[in-house]
Formats: C-alpha cells, structure tokens, sequence
C-alpha cells in the first residue's frame, strides 16, 4: 500500500448527509452510527443453519464492510461497539437471535468491529471508489473477521485451528465471495450516484 494512499483523506458517503437535516453535525452523526448498528443486527437475522457447524452463514459480513466503508473508521467503529454492546447486554440481535456472551461465535462479531473500523480507514482513502479497491477492502475486512472469529472458535470449543477451519470457514467463503460482489457493485455505484470522486 502506497504511502500516498495512506496519506490522502477523502470524504466518506456518510460526509455528504447534509447536517442541517439533522439540526447538526453530532445528531446526524448519532443517527448514522444507531441505524448501521441496526442494519447490522438485521443483518445478522438474515441467517441460514449449517448442519454439523454453530455457525451460520449471515448478511453480517457484508453490512458490517458496507456499513464501516460508507461511515468511515470512528462512525464504524462507534457503530459496532454499539452493536456489539447493546447484543452481550441482551438485545437479540446478533445471528439466529442471540445475545448475551456465552456463544461460540461471539469472536467473529469482535473481528466484525475491528473490520468496520479498517474498512472505513481505507474507505477515507478512497478504496470503496472502484470495484477492485472496494474488493480488496472487502477481503482485508472477511480476513479480520475470520481471525478473531476461527481463533475465539477454537478457543471456546477445544478444537484445533484447522477443525476451526473446517467448521467455522471453508463453507462460508463461497458466500462471503457473493457478498463482496455485491458490495463492489454498490459502493462504487453510490459515489458516482452523488456525482463525486474527490
Ligand atoms: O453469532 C454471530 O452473530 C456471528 C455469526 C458469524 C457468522 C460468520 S461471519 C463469517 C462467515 N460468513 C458467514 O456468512 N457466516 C460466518
């Protein structure tokens, strides 16, 4: 990554809702972290079992980059502590209903508020402009996720890191590729909607 990219600070999506909409800057702000809180937990009820596995195949992945990408990192990162708060205190939003902390997916949500936060750092520097940038945030991003996730996995059930794999990553990466198409469409589609790359 150049050092140029990592310099260069951009507006991010959620710069140009206008703040007087919302009688100031700190309330538009509130408003945009709840409602990406929210999205995620919805997110997350877009949920499909996996037989032999305790983890589900979600809309998280990609709410959570999309959400982070469009906020950028302190939104993103405010969101998911949000998120991730107000599920162990026992909102049911986390996937399949859960909340709480005593769940073995609990490591993945902790990489998903590591990912929002990377995802709107490179979004700042303008990745989510183009496809193959938004691409390879994305990646960056489901890698975070699977980290934190496969190793608190493992952790929890007493298995090995390639049992962690196998239940808890092979399955989902088909998915997580749909996901991030999706996202390359949509966050490249958003900036040229508002007319601005700068
Ligand atoms: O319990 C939770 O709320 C977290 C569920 C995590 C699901 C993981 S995220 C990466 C992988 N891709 C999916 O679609 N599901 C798993």
């Amino acid at each position: 990554m150049s050092t140029a990219l990592l310099d260069a600070r951009r507006p991010v999506l959620a710069d140009l809702v206008p703040a007087r909409v919302f009688r100031g800057a700190a309330v538009r702000d509130a408003a945009l972290i709840v409602g990406a809180s929210a999205f995620v937990g919805l997110a997350a009820q877009i949920s499909v079992p996996v037989p032999g596995s305790p983890v589900p195949v979600t809309g998280q992945t990609f709410a959570v980059l999309l959400a982070g990408s469009a906020l950028g990192a302190w939104r993103g990162l405010a969101a998911m502590v949000l998120y991730l708060g107000l599920g162990a205190a026992g909102m049911p939003w986390f996937a399949e209903g859960t909340s709480g902390t005593g769940f073995p997916t609990l490591g993945y949500v902790f990489g998903m508020v590591l990912a929002a936060t990377a995802a709107g750092f490179l979004a700042r520097r303008g990745t989510d402009r183009s496809p193959l940038r938004t691409a390879g945030t994305m990646l960056l991003g489901n890698a975070v996720i699977y980290a934190a996730g496969l190793t608190y996995l493992a952790h929890d059930l007493g298995i090995s890191m390639s049992q962690a794999y196998e239940i808890g990553m092979r399955n989902y990466l088909f998915g997580d590729a749909v996901k991030i198409v999706l996202a390359m469409a949509l966050l490249p589609s958003a900036w040229k909607l508002v007319g601005r790359r700068g």
